[in-house]
C-alpha cells in the first residue's frame, strides 16, 4: 500500500528531519499495551518503541498513538522498532482516568470529525457545542451528522436541521439514517481521498452503525494480529484505522467513545466567538460576564442578541475549564514539591556522610 493512501502528504514529508535516513515511514493503525501495529509501504509491522524514546518521553502524550506517523527500523518481515513520532497536526485527547491531570491521547492527525447526534432524546445543542469545542481545541474540522431521520416526520426533521444550522452557521449539517442508509450517499461524497476522519457522539446515536455502513462491514471486522506475535502471545486486536472504499481514512477506537471535556482553553473561544467578540466591549478587562455593570455580554443576552442557553453553556464550560486548569496547576506543584523533597533528602544524605 502506498503511503499516500494512508494520508501521507508533502506537509508530513517536509516535517521529516535529518537523521531518519534508512528508516521506514509508517502510520500507527492500532495500539495495545505499548505494542503498535504500523502500516508502511513494505507491509504491516508489529512494533515497539526504542528505549531512548521511552526514557526521554515527558509523559504519555509523547508515546505513539493511533494515527501517528512514525519512523521505524525494520527487523524482519513482521517486526520493527519505532524511533521517532513525527510532528502531529491534530491531537484528540482526554483527561486520563484517575485523579491526576495527565492527558491521554485517543488519536492523532485527524482532519475531520463527524459529530453524530440523533433525532430522539439525544438531540441537544449544548452537547453539540461541547463536541465542537473539543474539535476546535484539537485542530479537527467538525461535520455535524443528524442520525435516525427515519424515526421522525419530515416537518420535525426540518425543524431540528434548522436549529442546528442556525446555531452552528458555518458547520456542514447532514441528515441521515444509518440503518436505512438514507443520506449516506452525501456522506460518502464529502469524504475526501487521503483525509482522516473520526466519529464523535454520545452512546447510542448510531456511530457503529454508521461506521459499518461506510466501511461495508468487512473492513471493521476483527482481524487477528496474533499471527505476527512470535512470542506466542495471542492478541486479538482489530484495526482502529482503516482505509475506506472511496479513499477516505477512518479512525475508530474505544477511546473515542469516552471523550470528556478536554483542555478547552482555545476551543472555547472559537466556539463562542460571538460572546468573545462582545467581551472586548465590557467595561472591565477581567469581566466574568455575570454580575458586572457595563458587561456587553449580559446586555446582549438580555436584548436577545445572544442566545440565553448558549450563554449559560458558555459559563458552565468556562467553570469546568477553570477547574481543570487548577487540577493541572496542582499536579505541577505536587511534582515540584516532590522534586524539592528528593533534593532535600539527597542533601541530608550527603551531609551525614
Ligand atoms: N431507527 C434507527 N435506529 C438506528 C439508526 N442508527 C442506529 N440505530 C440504532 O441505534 C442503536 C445504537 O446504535 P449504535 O450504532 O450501536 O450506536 P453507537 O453510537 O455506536 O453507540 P456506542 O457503541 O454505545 O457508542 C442500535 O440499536 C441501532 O440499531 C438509524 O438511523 N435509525
Ligand atoms: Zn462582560
Amino acid at each position: 500500500m502506498k503511503l499516500e493512501a494512508l494520508g501521507y502528504n508533502n506537509e508530513i514529508k517536509n516535517s521529516l528531519d535529518i537523521g531518519l535516513e534508512g528508516l521506514e515511514i509508517g502510520r500507527v493503525i492500532t495500539e495495545h499495551k505499548e505494542r503498535y501495529l504500523v502500516q508502511s509501504e513494505k507491509g504491516e509491522f508489529e512494533a515497539e518503541i526504542t528505549g531512548n524514546l521511552r526514557y526521554t518521553a515527558a509523559g504519555r502524550a509523547d508515546f505513539p498513538a493511533v494515527g501517528d506517523w512514525v519512523a521505524l527500523m525494520v527487523f524482519d518481515t513482521h517486526s520493527a522498532i519505532i524511533h521517532k513520532v513525527l510532528p502531529r497536526f491534530s491531537v484528540l485527547s482526554r483527561k486520563a482516568v484517575g485523579v491526576t491531570a495527565d492527558i491521554q491521547i485517543i488519536a492523532t492527525n485527524i482532519d475531520f470529525a463527524f459529530i453524530v447526534l440523533s433525532v430522539d432524546e439525544d438531540f441537544s445543542l449544548n452537547r453539540m457545542e461541547r463536541y465542537l469545542t473539543l474539535c476546535h481545541s484539537s485542530c479537527i474540522q467538525p461535520i455535524i451528522i443528524l442520525n435516525k431521520m427515519d424515526l421522525v416526520a419530515e416537518d420535525r426533521l426540518s425543524e431540528l436541521m434548522g436549529q442546528l444550522k442556525n446555531r452552528f452557521e458555518e458547520i456542514p449539517v447532514l441528515g441521515i439514517s444509518a440503518s436505512t442508509t438514507q443520506g449516506l450517499k452525501r456522506v460518502r461524497e464529502i469524504i475526501e481521498v487521503g483525509k482522516t476522519y473520526c466519529l464523535l457522539g454520545s452512546s447510542g446515536v448510531g456511530k457503529s452503525t454508521l461506521v459499518n455502513a461506510l466501511s461495508q462491514k468487512r473492513l471493521m471486522e476483527t482481524k487477528k494480529v496474533s499471527d505476527y506475535s512470535k512470542k506466542g502471545r495471542h492478541t486479538t486486536t482489530h484495526r482502529e484505522l482503516v482505509v475506506l472504499e472511496n479513499g477516505g481514512i477512518l479512525i475508530d477506537n474505544p477511546g473515542m467513545r469516552e471523550v470528556g471535556l478536554p483542555d478547552v482553553s482555545n476551543g472555547l473561544d472559537k466556539t463562542f466567538e460571538d460572546i468573545l467578540d462582545l467581551a472586548a466591549h465590557c467595561k472591565f478587562k477581567d469581566c466574568t460576564h455575570t454580575v458586572e455593570t457595563g458587561c456587553a455580554v449580559t446586555q446582549a443576552v438580555e436584548s436577545g442578541d445572544i442566545d440565553k442557553s448558549a450563554y449559560e453553556n458558555y459559563l458552565k464550560l468556562k467553570r469546568e475549564q477553570v477547574h481543570f486548569d487548577s487540577t493541572i496547576a496542582e499536579k505541577r506543584k505536587k511534582d515540584k514539591d516532590f522534586g524539592k523533597m528528593i533534593k532535600h533528602f539527597k542533601y541530608i544524605k550527603k551531609s551525614n556522610k
